[in-house]
């Protein structure tokens, strides 16, 4: 009985992506302008921005969260998985980054699908836990306990386990989370890492594994995606 995942050489990893990812034009053109930014190793693969579109298709979600945006590449890639009556609910702190992002939701013609809340993901996350009726920033949305079908994880780390209990609650019953960056270059299995991003990893991948409420799945894919399903 083999435990192994097959290691990826480069040419391999080549070939997966010269096989199956089918990256439109202008998702690619943000990569390249991302690609100008100091910060732009923070950008999700075409990999795995595939990976997100497929899964959003696959559990049919119709409202999602993303937290952390950047300049926007996996918010194109669940905006254009949304079916005509969907919607995506972008955080981030960064305007900076973020108007990028809106430049690209309005090329694609996927702005009418997405709202952007800037601000603290904590705060954030009890604002939409917290609210019965419209938001201002989301209009024509109800939000509250299991209001949401899926929800992506892709912001400051060392938050991740302050995140979780909140993103539970939000969670339909059935409801999927989507934790990025779980594997954090293979720096959560070596104990000489004690930063705190590392810390807060290490720690949502432990109560996940912990908690019954939840089945999960590791995949290694990119640095590493945890699929959370709400029970
Ligand atoms: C890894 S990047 C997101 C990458 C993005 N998903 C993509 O596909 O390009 C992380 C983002 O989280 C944002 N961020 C960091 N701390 C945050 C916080 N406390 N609340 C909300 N967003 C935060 C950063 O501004 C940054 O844009």
């Amino acid at each position: 009985m083999s435990r192994k995942n097959i290691q990826l050489t480069e040419k391999l990893e080549e070939y997966i992506f010269q096989k199956s990812v089918r990256e439109p034009e202008l998702f690619r053109k943000l990569r390249e302008e991302t690609a100008r930014l100091a910060q732009a190793n923070m950008q999700i693969s075409p990999e795995e921005g595939q990976f997100l579109n497929i899964l959003t298709k696959l559990t049919r979600a119709e409202k999602i969260l993303e937290i952390g945006t950047f300049t926007g590449y996996s918010s194109l890639c669940f905006a254009s998985a949304l079916p005509e009556n969907g919607r995506l609910i972008c955080c981030d702190i960064s305007t900076e980054w973020t108007n990028i992002a809106k430049r690209y939701w309005k090329e694609a013609g996927l702005e009418k699908k997405i709202d952007l809340k800037i601000g603290s993901a904590f705060e954030t996350l009890q604002l939409l836990l917290d609210s019965k009726s419209d938001l201002e920033w989301a209009p024509g949305w109800s939000f509250g306990f299991a209001s949401i079908d899926l929800v992506f994880l892709d912001a400051d780390k060392e938050n991740y386990p302050n995140y979780y209990p909140l993103i539970l609650k939000l969670l339909k019953p059935g409801g999927l989370l989507i934790a990025d960056n779980v594997l954090w270059d293979g720096s959560v299995v070596d104990v000489s890492h004690q930063e705190p991003s590392t810390v807060g990893i290490r720690t949502l991948n432990e109560t996940i594994y912990n908690d019954p409420s939840v089945d999960v799945s590791m995949i290694p894919i990119a640095d590493g995606v945890s699929l959370v399903r709400k029970k």
